[in-house]
């Protein structure tokens, strides 16, 4: 099994993310540079990590959103990669048009840095299997620009399908619906902005992020 994360200039999540594959992952990831234009070829799982990626200048996730590895990128999630981006990960996968919506500026104009209350929602997907669905799990949020705007349409369409991942106990952004990640159509593109690699159960001071790696890990094993 091959995982890897995407380093962008400006990414300040990577080494979080590859701690959480090295750990929960059964063979380490491979740091890809952005400016890259191919992904290994028996890649099984990407991560696009949080971060401020060319200093959020435009919108958060523009810039990032039309580096060299993107074309790839779009390539893999057409063969069926898995692809978790969190935080300005989820920024840039919406910039890309590989998950829907956009992610503005916090409804209260603020930086929100704390631990956040998620319901997971669907919990067939890969990421979000080894959750109970009735259950909350708490998660660290650490951005500007977090809150989840989609036209009514597209939410109509997110929430017939299935595919909000993760709501909010208690919305600290504004998200419409109260999301806090959501799924592409097949179900392996996984956009969230709050972190589950701070909560692996190291030094975190939480675990609930655990659970996500090991759900992706283990259907890729099952594949
Ligand atoms: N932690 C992050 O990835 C930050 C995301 C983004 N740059 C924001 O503040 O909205």
């Amino acid at each position: 099994m091959k995982t890897a994360v995407i380093v962008f200039p400006g990414s300040n999540c990577d080494r979080d993310a590859l701690v959480a594959l090295e750990t929960l992952a059964p063979t380490p990831p491979q740091r890809i540079w952005h400016k890259e234009t191919s992904l290994p070829a028996d890649l099984d799982f990407v991560v696009v990590p949080g971060g401020f990626s060319y200093g959020d200048y435009l919108r958060c996730g523009a810039m990032a959103g039309n580096s060299p590895i993107i074309a790839e990128l779009k390539r893999f999630a057409e063969k069926g990669g898995y692809i978790l981006g969190i935080c300005n990960g989820f920024q840039i996968l919406t910039e890309t048009g590989l998950l829907p919506g956009a992610l503005l500026r916090n409804a209260a104009l603020n930086f929100v840095c704390r631990n956040e209350r998620l319901i997971p929602v669907n919990t067939d997907s890969a990421y979000t299997r080894g959750y109970a669905a009735t259950s909350e799990i708490t998660i660290p949020v650490a951005h500007h620009d977090g809150n989840y705007f989609a036209d009514a349409e597209t939410l109509e369409r997110l929430e017939g399908e299935s595919r909000v991942a993760f709501r909010y106990a208690d919305n600290p952004n504004g998200s419409a619906n109260d999301i806090a990640g959501i799924l592409s159509e097949n179900g392996r593109v996984l956009g969230m902005m709050p972190h589950p690699e701070r909560a692996i159960g190291g030094h975190e001071g939480g675990a609930d992020g655990r659970a996500l790696f090991e759900g992706v890990v283990n259907s890729m094993a099952t594949a």
